[in-house]
């Protein structure tokens, strides 16, 4: 009855230190005022134990968490727990999902397990020996997560007809994998340097190479204090750098004047047929038509499939207005005379010669036929001007829905979008990294360069854009992976880093950029692991994804994820499509345990998730 379970959680509380002060005291409440806990709906028995990430440490006694035999949901992943797992736990007959990620578990898992278990992650523990399950004894599993642990042996032979998640990855399991689990991506099973057979290497083949390992930092394990020093650079480095910044300087200022010249002189230019207008003033010094020379040599050249039917004569006549000044240039929202809007970019200091930007443009066409990418229409290119046009996202941009409208009548970007928007704009990033080769990069992922559906799917933007302009964004420098910052070179990998940086933004409501300027920059990941180092992660959550209940536990793994991208050596990182394997198996366990995150639905009705 309750009384016992209560008893049994006393017990399990003062045998168990934690860091964070449970409020579990026998006056109160157990259901409607016990931290953490959840009942059945008659409140005579306790449902569900939540305690993500408070700090519990050392061994779970047997005998406490074991006696709650109405138990159907524990999670107490992201802590310091060690030792054996009690056998009584996992075997509590009602029991459907266990979570006891990122703990320090170790020995073997016990074989006695509920016929109930839907999931049963036990991924990043130091759990060894045999993966000891069979058929039988878990007939309603859909989710085994094993991954980062130290398990060993053949992989047994598992049919489970309802498994759709299966991570077995980074252990020391050997043999080959078995014909049943061979329909699993390969990502379930990397890391395993002497396991063969598909989706992996042939068996045949002598000694499978082992995969790249990347370990994300735990969130709740302490890491060292970064190094914030700067490097001082001696006189061997300072003087090419003086005088290089003078011969630079010298010829901006001629290359001014000349413009000055130049523009005196060319009266009667098509500028003056564009109408502009910034917030209903005219801005006829920003007209993105003011370059356009002999517009009939150099026409507006239309990306295939594209349905547009207008010429550049319309694109210049069309009403303007600007979105906003980027480091690439400025964009320009332009309605033509059927009402069809368009975004117009207009680059400043393309960096290379007509052929280059064309065969830039080539591949930036290529990789724009993507569901999560924004495809570029057209371009155009002369001596003095050059000019991009994509389609208008009236929804606006990711930065604009996390940290626009700040007033009452806001309403904030709830879980499952973000989740969507996040997932989404992985698979834009990891498209562009397969499908421009592997030296082609985004090179400046942010939330402003995430544009949005009306439904709310993600969609990438200016990418590509680095190699042509020459130009590293100095506004997204709080995106910006610390080796590019040395090396002013992009990679993919670095493009990761950016995209890890956007996920922390989007779980922490905080941008990296402070609006009063690009100066002012919030070391994002510096501040997570720090918050994440005093042992309260949920401080590090945005307080309007608090009011969403039963998501904590999405929102742990998805900050996992977005730390194993920030972490510091590019080597270490994922790749993006391993990104968008995390990410999706946050959504398959989303829709598997959980409706949708409302804020209406009562603290009971999901019982089944951590
Ligand atoms: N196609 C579009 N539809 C709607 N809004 C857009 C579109 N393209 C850009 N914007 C918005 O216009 C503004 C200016 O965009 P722009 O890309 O020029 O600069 P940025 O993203 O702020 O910086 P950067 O040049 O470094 O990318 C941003 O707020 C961006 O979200």
């Amino acid at each position: 009855d309750l009384n016992s379970d209560s008893q049994a959680l006393l017990h399990f509380a003062s045998a168990v230190p934690h860091v964070r002060k449970l409020n579990w005291n026998s006056n109160a409440s157990v259901c409607t005022s016990w931290i953490g806990i959840t009942c059945s709906d008659d409140g005579t028995r306790v449902t569900a134990i939540h305690l993500p990430g408070i700090g519990l440490s050392g061994p779970i006694p047997g005998n406490s968490i074991g006696k709650l035999d109405a138990l159907r949901v524990l999670s107490l992943r992201s802590n310091y727990l060690n030792g054996n797992l009690p056998p009584d736990i996992p075997s509590i007959p009602s029991l459907q999902s266990l979570y006891l990620q990122h703990n320090n578990f170790s020995g073997m898992i016990p074989t006695n397990l509920s016929a109930k278990l839907n999931v049963l992650d036990l991924s990043f523990n130091s759990f060894r020996g045999n993966i000891s399950l069979t058929d039988e004894n878990l007939p309603r599993l859909t989710v085994l997560n094993l991954q980062f642990n130290s398990f060993s042996g053949g992989i047994p032979d598992l049919n489970l007809p309802r498994l759709k998640l299966l991570n077995l990855s980074h252990n020391m399991l050997n043999g080959s994998i078995p014909t049943t689990l061979r329909k699993f991506p390969i990502s379930s099973f990397l890391g395993n340097p002497l396991l063969c057979g598909p989706p992996l290497t042939d068996c045949s083949v002598s000694s499978p190479s082992p995969s790249p390992i990347y370990l994300p930092s735990p969130p709740t394990i302490p890491t060292k204090q970064e190094g914030g020093k700067s490097k001082k650079l001696g006189a061997a480095a300072i003087i090419p750098i003086v005088i290089g910044g003078s011969s630079f300087l010298i010829l901006l200022v001629l290359v001014f004047f000349f413009c000055c010249l130049k523009k005196k002189t060319s009266n009667g230019s098509r500028s003056s047929k564009a109408k502009a207008t910034n917030g209903g003033r005219s801005a006829k010094p920003e007209d993105f038509g003011s370059g356009v020379q002999e517009a009939e040599k150099n026409k507006l050249v239309f990306f295939e499939g594209c349905s547009f039917n207008f010429d550049l004569e319309d694109l210049l006549r069309a009403s303007a207005e600007v979105l906003g000044k980027g480091s690439y240039g400025t964009a320009y929202k332009a309605v033509l005379d059927e009402g069809v809007m368009v975004v117009v970019k207009r680059l400043r200091e393309v960096g290379v010669a007509k052929r280059e930007f064309e065969q830039q443009m080539e591949v930036v066409g290529r990789v724009g036929q993507h569901p999560n990418i924004v495809p570029l229409r057209a371009y155009y290119f002369s001596k003095d001007e050059k000019l991009l046009v994509c389609d208008h996202y009236p929804t606006g941009s990711l930065s604009a829905l996390l940290h626009g409208n700040r007033g009452t009548g806001r309403v904030p970007l709830d879980w499952d979008s973000r989740v969507k928007i996040s997932l989404g704009t992985a698979k834009g990033i990891a498209h562009i990294h397969s499908e421009g080769g592997a030296k082609f990069t985004h090179g400046n992922i942010k939330a402003s360069n995430v544009l949005l559906t009306q439904d709310l799917t993600g969609r990438v933007s200016d990418y590509g854009l680095t190699s042509i302009t020459n130009i590293l964004s100095t506004r997204g420098i709080g995106y910006r992976a610390p080796e590019v910052i040395e090396t002013r070179k992009v990679t993919q990998k670095s493009d990761v880093y950016s995209f890890g940086v956007l996920l922390l933004e989007m779980l922490t409501g905080r941008s990296p950029l402070k609006s009063s300027g690009h100066d002012d920059v919030i070391d994002l990941p510096r501040w997570v692991r720090s918050v994440v180092r005093e042992e309260w992660t949920a401080e590090v959550f945005d307080p309007d994804l608090m009011r969403f209940q039963n998501v904590e536990e999405e929102m742990v793994q998805m900050l996992q994820i977005a730390l194993a991208c920030v972490t510091k050596a590019p080597d270490m990182r994922p790749t993006m499509d391993e990104v968008v394997r995390m990410i999706e198996e946050i959504r398959q366990s989303e829709l598997d345990n959980r409706p949708s995150s409302d804020d209406n639905r009562s603290k009971d009705s999901n019982v089944n998730t951590p």
